[in-house]
């Protein structure tokens, strides 16, 4: 039975590299997938991941009827044996429905990538959607880690190594960038705290920190 998968985790936990994966598994064997994006960071059209792949793929655009794509392609003679969407947390949650239906009346496996939450631990709309309608939502094996070695469950917004907790749900970016706009993962005690690892070099290099932590102090 053909499936809607929701591979979702934190930002820079190899989710675009599974999905390269599957991709290569699959045209190995000689099917054919369609892959669609949305505002990957190296640029229109492009999936790529940290480990330095990078594939051609559709941009999805506002309102873009993803099951209507699919009919297309294949009423003009193209192939499909499987649907790959990256960055999925940036569809619309009726763009879910529509890759939904492509599983149900099309036949083909749908495998979705993307973040859950955003900066503030909401659900992205799209990503809400996928929860509500994935035959399987599968957490990414290899973990990424909060600064204090735990299992980073949250994504952050940070400016200047800072966390926000305003602005725009959508802003493209990375990890690892501490001046700008940047993201960071975190376990959620870290994110409850707005404890980014710069905070706490910071508070660990203040004078008015105790050299020792009090017993059962847990930072
Ligand atoms: N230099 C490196 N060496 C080994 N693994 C790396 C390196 N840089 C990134 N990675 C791996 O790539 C993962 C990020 O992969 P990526 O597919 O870009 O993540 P996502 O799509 O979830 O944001 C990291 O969690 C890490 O495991
Ligand atoms: C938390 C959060 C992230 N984003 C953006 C930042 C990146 O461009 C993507 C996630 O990509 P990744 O491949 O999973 O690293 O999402 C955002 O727009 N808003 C947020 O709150």
């Amino acid at each position: 039975m053909p499936e809607l998968v929701f591979f979702s985790g934190t930002m820079d936990c190899g989710k675009s590299t599974l999905a390269l994966q599957i991709e290569h598994n699959r045209s190995a064997r000689g099917l054919t997938g369609i892959i669609f994006t949305r505002d990957d960071r190296a640029g229109e059209g492009k999936l790529s991941s940290r480990l330095g792949l990078v594939t051609d793929a559709v941009e999805v655009e506002d309102g873009q009827d993803l099951y209507a794509y699919l009919v297309d392609h294949l009423s003009q003679g193209g192939r499909a044996d499987y649907v790959i969407a990256d960055e999925a947390q940036f569809l619309a949650p009726e763009q879910i429905d529509q890759l939904a239906r492509v599983v149900d009346d099309l036949d083909l496996d749908v495998y979705a990538f993307g973040i859950t939450t955003d900066f503030r631990s909401k659900l992205f709309p799209g990503s809400q959607r996928l929860v509500e309608l994935a035959d399987r939502v599968e957490v990414l094996q290899v973990e990424a880690l909060c600064w204090c070695g735990a299992r980073a469950t949250h994504n952050a917004r940070t400016v200047g190594g800072e966390m926000v907790v305003e602005g725009a749900q959508v802003v493209v970016g990375d990890v690892n960038q501490a001046d700008d706009i940047g993201y960071e993962v975190l376990c959620r005690r870290h994110h409850r705290r707005r404890m980014t690892a710069g905070t706490a070099r910071a508070a660990a290099l203040s004078p008015d920190v105790l050299p020792v932590p009090p017993a059962g102090a847990r930072f």
